[in-house]
Parts: structure tokens; sequence; C-alpha cells
């Protein structure tokens, strides 16, 4: 039986953003947001009981008491930390994730959910996040889904770096993409991607593998026509130049996760790279980019 510690934080909404952010570069996975018994907004992670947590979340109070220092109105005390067996976390979990329409487009329906849809053309994307990020429903994923339907014409060659729970690889292949590899640093990623692939039809042929950045993507997946990154700047960065060798002349590379800080400085990474910017989406303090590599232009 797997053991959990539920830490809870009080954060007023417009410094949830930042929250999050900073839990997430921490280290956390899934954090979720909500609302105390007096309604007060709140932002809660699902810590691991395995060796080093208590460094963890060491770090992760730590972390809130310099977005504290820095003016926001943030207690760095947890108002809760408690101790939760796999049984009550799963339940836990359960409790505040619903179906969402998170794009025109796009529900995402959790698995145990009886879900009907609303209308024909709604897509469905089922998931069991267990672990990995990627309910659906962080700004940073709705941009990614975005910026998907804008630029997904059908039979792409597609990459999805950083897959998490799967989500943007089954949205992607809703709307038409080709081939499509997901990969992801964390081993456990790979395993609940799978597992989500698995309950989605329309992803069955999606394949799911283990890698740093581009590290171990097979060359056959060069001349990708798509290639999608809902990751924090600190790894996009250095994703840049390995992306830009494996993408068609005229391909795209769609990038979330930048927060405001950082928009100009991963802006400036993908023009010196050579990538055009066509696009740019935003939510909130949250910002994606859709960049295309230039078109060859043929010599006659
Ligand atoms: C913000 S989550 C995005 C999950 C999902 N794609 C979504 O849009 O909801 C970022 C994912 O990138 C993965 N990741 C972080 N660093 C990575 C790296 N160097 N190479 C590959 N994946 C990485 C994390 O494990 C995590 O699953």
């Amino acid at each position: 039986m797997e053991v959990y510690q539920k830490i809870v934080w009080q954060v007023p909404v417009e410094a949830q953003d930042i929250a999050v952010a900073t839990l997430v570069e921490l280290g956390a996975d899934g954090v979720e947001l909500g609302l105390n018994a007096n309604n007060q907004p709140t932002v809660t992670i699902y810590e691991n009981q395995i060796e080093g947590w208590e460094n963890k979340i060491q770090t992760y109070t730590i972390g809130m008491g310099i977005l504290a220092e820095q003016g926001l109105e943030i207690n760095p005390a947890p108002i809760v930390q408690e101790r939760l067996e796999s049984s009550s976390w799963e339940n836990e979990w359960k409790n505040y994730y619903h179906a969402a329409r998170v794009t025109n487009h796009f529900t995402v329906v959790p698995a145990w959910e009886d879900y009907q849809k609303a209308q024909n053309q709604e897509l469905l994307i089922v998931m069991d996040p267990d672990q990995a990020f990627g309910t659906g429903t962080h700004p940073t994923t709705a941009l990614m889904l975005q910026a998907l339907e804008a630029v997904v014409r059908g039979g792409e060659k597609t990459i999805d770096v950083g897959t998490g729970s799967g989500v943007l690889a089954v949205a992607a292949k809703h709307l038409g993409v080709g081939d499509l590899l997901a990969t992801d640093i964390d081993e456990a990623a790979v395993v609940t991607a799978q597992a989500n692939l698995d309950l989605n039809p329309v992803a069955k042929d999606v394949e799911v593998i283990a890698s740093d950045l581009m590290a171990d993507v097979d060359p056959t997946w060069s001349d990708s026509d798509l290639i999608m990154a809902n990751i924090l700047a600190d790894v996009i960065t250095p994703l840049i130049p390995q992306v830009y060798p494996l993408l068609k002349s005229g391909g795209y590379f769609l990038v979330s996760g930048i927060y405001d800080d950082v928009k100009a400085d991963v802006a400036q990474a993908l023009s010196d790279q050579g990538l055009t910017i066509i696009q740019e989406l935003n939510q909130g303090t949250w910002h994606a980019f859709i960049s295309q590599k230039p078109v060859d232009n043929l010599a006659i």
C-alpha cells in the first residue's frame, strides 16, 4: 500500500498561478486548486512518502516562503498536512476531478465517470491521471489544446514531449494527426500515459517512450511535421535546439507552460534558433507559442 502526504496551502486566487509554477518547478506532480471549508482558495499537493519526502516538503515550504517574501499573501506554513494511504488518495482525487469542457472541442472525462456528450462534435479525452500531470484542466494544457486545434490539418507526423498523462497525445489523435511518439522523462508518467492511451481507442497506435528531451528519440522521427511540449521554460530552452533538426521545413513547434516572467526569453530562444512565432496564446499569466520552421525556398 502506497502512502502519501497531503499538503494544503491557503493561497489567494491571484497568486495561485505562480504558486503552482513554483511547486511544479520544485518537483511537485499534480497540483490541485480548490477551496477549504471556509471557501478560501487553496493549493494542494500529494507527495509520495518515499525516501527524501521530508526534504521535498521542506523545499516546497521554502519556495512558498520566498513567494511570501516577494509580497504575495501566502502563508508558507501549510494549513493541512496529513498522511493518506493509497485508497484514500484515490478517493480524494476522484472527489474533485470531474468531466470538464476545456476548449470548444475537447472535454476531458475521468475514466470512472459516466459522461454523455452534450453535442455530437464534442471530442472526449478519457483520463485517469493517477500521479502524472495532465488532468487537461490546467491552463497550460488548455492553451496547448487550443494551439493543436489551430494547426492540425490531418496526417502530421507528431512528437509530444513530456506527455505526462498522455492528454495531448489523445487530443492530437482526435484531430487526425498521423504517427505520434509520446515521451516523458518520468518512468511513472510513461506507464500512466500508456494506460490512458489504452482508454482512448483513437490513440491506440501511439508509441510512448521514456526519454530526457530528445535523447532517446529514434532518428526515424526526424522530418516531423509537429512537435509539442508543455513544460516549464527552463526545460523548453534546451529542448529548442534538439527539436529544430527533427522538424520538417514548414513544421510546427508548439510550446506551452510559459510563465509571464520568462515569455520574452523563450520567444528570443525560438527566434535565435530560426523559428518564427506565428501565434501567441494567453490565459491569465500563462502563455503558449505556435512557432514554425521556415519553408525551404527550393532553388530552380
Ligand atoms: C507540465 S507537464 C505536461 C503534461 C501534459 N503534456 C499536459 O500538457 O498536460 C510536463 C511533463 O514533462 C515531463 N518532463 C519534465 N522534464 C522533462 C524532460 N527533460 N524530458 C522529457 N519530459 C520531461 C514531466 O515529467 C511532465 O510529465
